[in-house]
């Protein structure tokens, strides 16, 4: 996505032109159609949004009423008039306000954590609809980034700048009227005061800006080899490469450090530069109203004490605004991007007329089919095999010829592109999504095993199953050794989603699994290369066993587990090579033949 990466000094709660620390305002592509959906989304909470409105306006009304009692209480003081009653209605002013405020934001949080709520539910059930395909297209960083920094992004905008935008807009307003009331040329040279201070203001944080982003630039570098270093330390300790890592790191960690210094020195330089401005400015008014005074054209001290009140309240909400609108669009761009998944079409439905898949026997039929992830890159070209059922069929071939691409298909993980596949004499696109997926008992190379317990990993398309049958499973799969080992036994959270686990053993724990799952079609995409020989043996074995008297397809690695399969076919850059059993390609001596005596030595 093209992004309109753009500056924006830091939110100012306090001052009226402070530069600052700086960050990066993404520029939404659509900013009104966004906003559009974004409304559509607070349907049920419109009543909330108008008390919200009411109550900006009203937040506004106080905070702009009480300088104007303040000056009448000078003036009370100043004449000596009774102040008591302008004391008790800026008291009540005060606590209105901040009544007024508590509602605000009790409002804002129910809607704006509700709409959040809702957005999480719908991108989530989105995300489970939708194809591999998709998930091809974007790292899964960045659909995390999207599904926690841009919803938290768009809750953030929902709930505060939206009220301060609201309140400063009325602020402006309402603080403009009364200064215009009480003197409109007190008001016109506060405006050239203003002009001033906000020019001054965007100068000076276009030069801070390019100090910022070059930190920011830095620190992403720095942020990325600190992740890096972490997650492949085993390699760089392997390769002894300890020393470079630390240069790197070293480099980047001075260059930030340099760069840092300079940005907080220069903003350090100019915050304090734009506040003696700004105070100037507010005295010029000061000193200029106090000769007014003196020449008889004011002739009331507490009107000059509300206005230089008022100057105050005018000048904050203008750099205020500014910073929040730059927020507002970082958070509408997030919506954007939220809303490009929720826009993706979800895997196709099943057609009308979808036919149950009760009791499949299992006669799988490639007819003719090709297939690529990319169109312009076959990955399978014209591949047509008889798969009989009860019979075990393995696919071997070279890395990237195209084996698990096939597994794929027959999962229905993507749809062919070209030809048919067909289970029991139907296409696979004319079974109900559900009933296919559930004819299948899958394995795959990689384990994908959840931070819950054993026991629910094996039972995970199971749940109901009893802690018997899940023993059973295991030991058919031969893991109920080492579960029994581990420190609660089945009953051991995997808190790092099996990462604590060793490969072969995260494999039997999913063989496991599908034993449980009984299906009638086993597919294996046996990870054994990466294992010792004993843990092979032990994978073999249970591969073996769970196969017996069912349709399995099983992708090998090492040719010597897969001898007695009843049919073996050898890919090569996605077309069948060769095909038969083991007997049949030894005596064909072919590129099966040369494989097989390779590996055996
Ligand atoms: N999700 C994907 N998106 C795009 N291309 C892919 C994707 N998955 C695989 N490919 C490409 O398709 C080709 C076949 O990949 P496939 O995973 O089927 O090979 P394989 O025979 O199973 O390899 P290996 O033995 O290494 O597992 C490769 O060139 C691979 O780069």
């Amino acid at each position: 996505m093209a992004e309109n990466k753009e500056y924006v000094p830091p939110r100012n709660p306090g001052g009226i032109s402070r530069p600052g620390r700086g960050g990066v305002v993404v520029k939404p592509k659509n900013m009104k159609g966004t906003l559009g959906r974004l409304w559509q989304l607070t349907k049920g909470h419109r009543k909330g949004l108008g008390w919200i409105f009411l109550l900006s306006g009203l937040a506004s009304g106080a905070s702009v009423l009480s300088p104007y009692v303040t000056g009448k209480a000078v003036t009370a003081i100043s004449g000596g008039d009774a102040l008591t009653w302008i004391l008790v209605c800026l008291t009540g002013l005060y606590v209105c306000d901040w009544l007024i405020r508590f509602l605000q934001a009790f409002f804002m949080a129910s809607i704006g954590q509700n709409v959040i709520h809702h957005i999480r539910r719908v991108l989530f059930d989105q995300i489970k609809t939708l194809p591999l395909a998709f998930f091809d297209r974007h790292r899964h960083g960045e659909l995390m980034s999207r599904l926690t920094n841009d919803v938290d992004n768009i809750s953030i905008t929902i709930s505060s700048s939206l009220t301060l935008l609201l309140t400063y807009a009325f602020t402006i307003g309402g603080v403009f009227v009364m200064m215009v009331t009480l003197s409109p040329l007190l008001t016109l040279v506060a405006i050239v005061g203003v002009v001033l201070i906000f020019t001054l203001t965007k100068i000076v944080t276009k030069r801070t800006r390019k100090l910022f982003l070059e930190r920011q630039k830095v620190l992403g570098a720095l942020n990325g080899q600190v992740e890096e270093s972490i997650s492949g330390l085993s390699i760089v300790r392997a390769f002894c490469r300890e020393e470079e890592m630390e240069r790197e790191f070293e480099e980047k960690n001075t260059r930030l450090c340099r760069v840092s210094i300079r940005a907080l020195i220069w903003s350090g330089y100019l915050m304090p530069l734009m506040n003696v401005i700004n105070n100037l400015c507010y005295v010029a008014i000061a000193v200029f109203s106090g000769v007014l005074f003196v020449n008889g054209s004011i002739g009331d001290i507490g009107l000059i004490t509300s206005f230089l009140l008022y100057v105050r309240q005018f000048t904050r909400p203008f750099v205020e605004i500014a910073n929040i609108y730059n927020n507002f669009q970082t958070a509408v761009a997030g919506a954007e991007r939220v809303f490009e998944i929720l826009d993706e079409e979800p895997e196709p439905a099943d057609k009308e007329g979808a036919l149950h898949l009760t009791a499949p026997r299992g006669n799988i039929e490639l007819r003719h089919v090709s297939f690529g992830y990319n169109p312009d890159k076959p990955v399978l070209r014209d591949v047509s095999v008889k798969i009989p059922a009860g019979t075990q069929t393995a696919i071997v071939g070279a890395t990237g010829s195209g084996k698990t691409t096939i597994i794929n298909l027959l999962t229905r993980f993507y749809d062919v592109s070209g030809g048919s596949i067909l289970l029991d004499g139907h296409d696979l696109r004319d079974y109900k999504m559900d009933d296919l997926r559930a004819a299948f008992g899958v394995v795959l190379q990689d384990t994908a095993l959840f931070a819950e317990s054993v026991r629910d990993n094996i039972a995970y398309g199971h749940p109901e199953a009893a802690m018997e049958q899940i023993r059973q499973a295991a030991r058919v799969a031969g893991a109920d050794g080492f579960i029994q080992r581990l420190p609660k036994g089945y009953d051991t959270v995997l808190e790092q989603g099996g990462m604590e686990l060793s490969q072969g053993e995260r494999q039997l724990i999913t063989i496991a699994r599908a034993v449980l799952a009984n299906a009638p079609i086993l597919i294996l995409d046996e990870a054994t290369s990466s294992v010792d020989t004993v843990t092979e043996q032990k994978i073999r074995r249970a591969m073996l066993k769970i196969c017996e008297d069912r349709t399995s397809v099983i992708i090998a690695h090492r040719l010597s587990t897969i001898r007695d399969s009843d049919m073996i076919i050898l890919l090569e850059k996605g077309e069948i090579a060769e095909q038969g059993t083991h007997e049949e390609l030894m005596a064909l001596d072919g590129r099966y033949a040369l494989m097989y005596k390779t590996q055996t030595g």
